[in-house]
């Protein structure tokens, strides 16, 4: 079923009725005849471990389409290099991302919300648009700690890249026919000019780093010393990785927090419930990590909301030998997708799935449910090594929000969008109430910006 017409303009409405006329494994023919191209979308958790549990992961590869076009206009960091190359990198970066290291960048997560606050206690219409404001919150989180520097310089630039390599992602990753990158076409001549924007940031922040005595302890730092000392990345790969952590360290993390949000600001009842959890954990303190940690309702909201707005909605892989997934035949080169949007809202895993509940979250219903039913950070060796920061941040951020504001979401639904990720397809508008009495540290530690 399918067209690559349909792929482009609503990948999420077609994968749920690929799904409802399919079942647990759909074949999509896309192209037109003599230029055909097949790929299978599977449905059912247990394609999950099937598809990306080791060592049986080594048969998928990041070979397939979208992760080529991903690998040309990203480079090859560490979420699209594979092989050697990906063990070598991810051993390297690992330190980064151990429960420690995490629980130690909380201090900057604490700081950036509090900027957050600050900035909408300042803000006259009280109507803020959520999308942007998490997007710039969880970049300037990522910019620091990740890079060592301020975000504000590096958001135009992201803003006007992203979406513009995103979307050359979706169209490459789905087209039956491919235009030559090198073709002076409009769309081609967009994606160069993003590219080199996007290059030249990276470049910058590469560069001013080089030139300070002590390279530092953070990502960059670690990528720009490990070159010196002994050759181990090249210069290409430093810039390839700032690029690939660019994008994974902050967008699925605002996506996530935007949709926490959002959907708190339709649930008085759940957002009364989070907030009194922010209140009794953190008082009117400035929040450490164990507090973060003892944060489980709010948790519990967070991963309600990345399963029902998953912000990576579809993974791709490309089958290397003939194999069988779930009982169907998956040809050799096939590409297959595994699709959290449509396992995260299968009524049978999901009762009354359109609906938001972070109750499914409490530890007996997780224990009751397939181990595989909720996978938005997805699964086995290649699964996110930001998870744990990304929770962490957004667990902080919504506490120290709660604890400042009421949230009012007006009526009807978010348009959603998808090029590389899933996206808001607009602003996010909500109606932030500062909430009396005002008792939280944001007062004593930041004047207004
Ligand atoms: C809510 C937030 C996030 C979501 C939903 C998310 C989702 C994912 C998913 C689904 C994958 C696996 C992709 C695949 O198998 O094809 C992945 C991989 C990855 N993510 Fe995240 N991510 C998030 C936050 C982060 C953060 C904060 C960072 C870094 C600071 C990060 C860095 C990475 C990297 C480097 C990989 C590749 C890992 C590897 O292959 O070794 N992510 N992420």
């Amino acid at each position: 079923m399918g067209s690559t017409r349909e792929l482009l303009r609503d990948p999420l409405e077609l994968g749920l009725r690929g799904y409802a006329e399919g079942g647990d494994v759909v074949r999509y023919v896309v192209g037109l005849p003599g230029r055909r191209r097949e790929f299978f979308t599977v449905n059912h958790p247990d394609g999950v471990g099937e598809l990306l549990n080791a060592p049986r992961h080594l048969d998928y590869r990041k070979d397939s389409e979208f992760y080529r076009a991903m690998r040309d206009l990203y480079g090859n960091g560490l979420v699209t290099s594979q092989d050697e190359t990906w063990l070598r990198q991810r051993r390297f970066i690992q330190p980064l991302f151990t429960p420690r290291s995490v629980d130690g960048y909380v201090t900057p997560m604490v700081e950036e919300a509090e900027r957050v606050a600050v900035r909408w206690h300042n803000c006259p219409s009280h109507l803020v648009d959520l999308d942007g404001e998490m997007r710039a919150l969880t970049l300037g989180v990522a910019a620091r700690i990740l890079f060592g520097v301020q975000a504000p310089r590096m958001l135009p630039v992201l803003r006007m890249a992203l979406p513009v390599l995103g979307r050359a992602v979706l169209q490459r990753g789905v087209s039956a026919v491919r235009i030559p990158s090198t073709w002076p076409t409009p769309g081609n001549r967009r994606i160069a000019r993003a590219e080199s924007r996007l290059d030249g940031l990276c470049d910058a922040i590469i560069e001013r780093r080089r030139t300070v005595a002590e390279p530092g302890t953070d990502l960059l730092g670690r990528l720009v010393a490990a070159r010196e000392d002994g050759d181990t990345l090249s210069t290409e790969e430093i810039r390839d990785q700032v690029k690939v952590f660019l994008l994974a360290g902050h967008d699925t993390t605002a996506t996530m927090l935007t949709f926490a949000l959002y959907l708190l600001g339709k649930d008085a009842g759940v957002q009364d419930r989070a907030r009194d959890e922010a209140e009794r954990v953190l008082g009117a303190g400035t929040p450490t990590a164990s507090d973060v940690h003892r944060l489980t309702y709010t948790t519990m909201v967070l991963e309600e909301a990345a399963r029902l707005y998953p912000p990576s909605p579809y993974l791709t892989r490309r089958a290397v030998e003939e194999s069988e997934v779930c009982g169907y035949r998956i040809p050799a080169g096939a590409d297959v997708n595994l699709a959290p949007w449509v396992i995260h809202h299968r009524a049978d895993l999901w009762p009354d799935p359109f609906r938001f509940d972070p109750d499914r979250f409490t530890p007996d219903r997780v224990k009751e449910r397939h181990k595989y039913a909720w996978f938005p950070f997805g699964h086995g060796p290649r699964g996110c090594i930001g998870q744990r920061f990304a929770m962490l941040e957004a667990a902080v951020t919504l506490a120290i929000l709660l604890r400042e504001f009421e949230f009012r979401s007006p009526p009807g639904s978010v348009p959603l969008t998808v090029d590389l990720l899933l996206h808001p397809a607009g602003e996010v508008p909500c109606r932030v109430r500062r909430r009396v009495p005002v008792h939280s540290a944001v007062h004593r530690t930041h004047q207004p910006s």
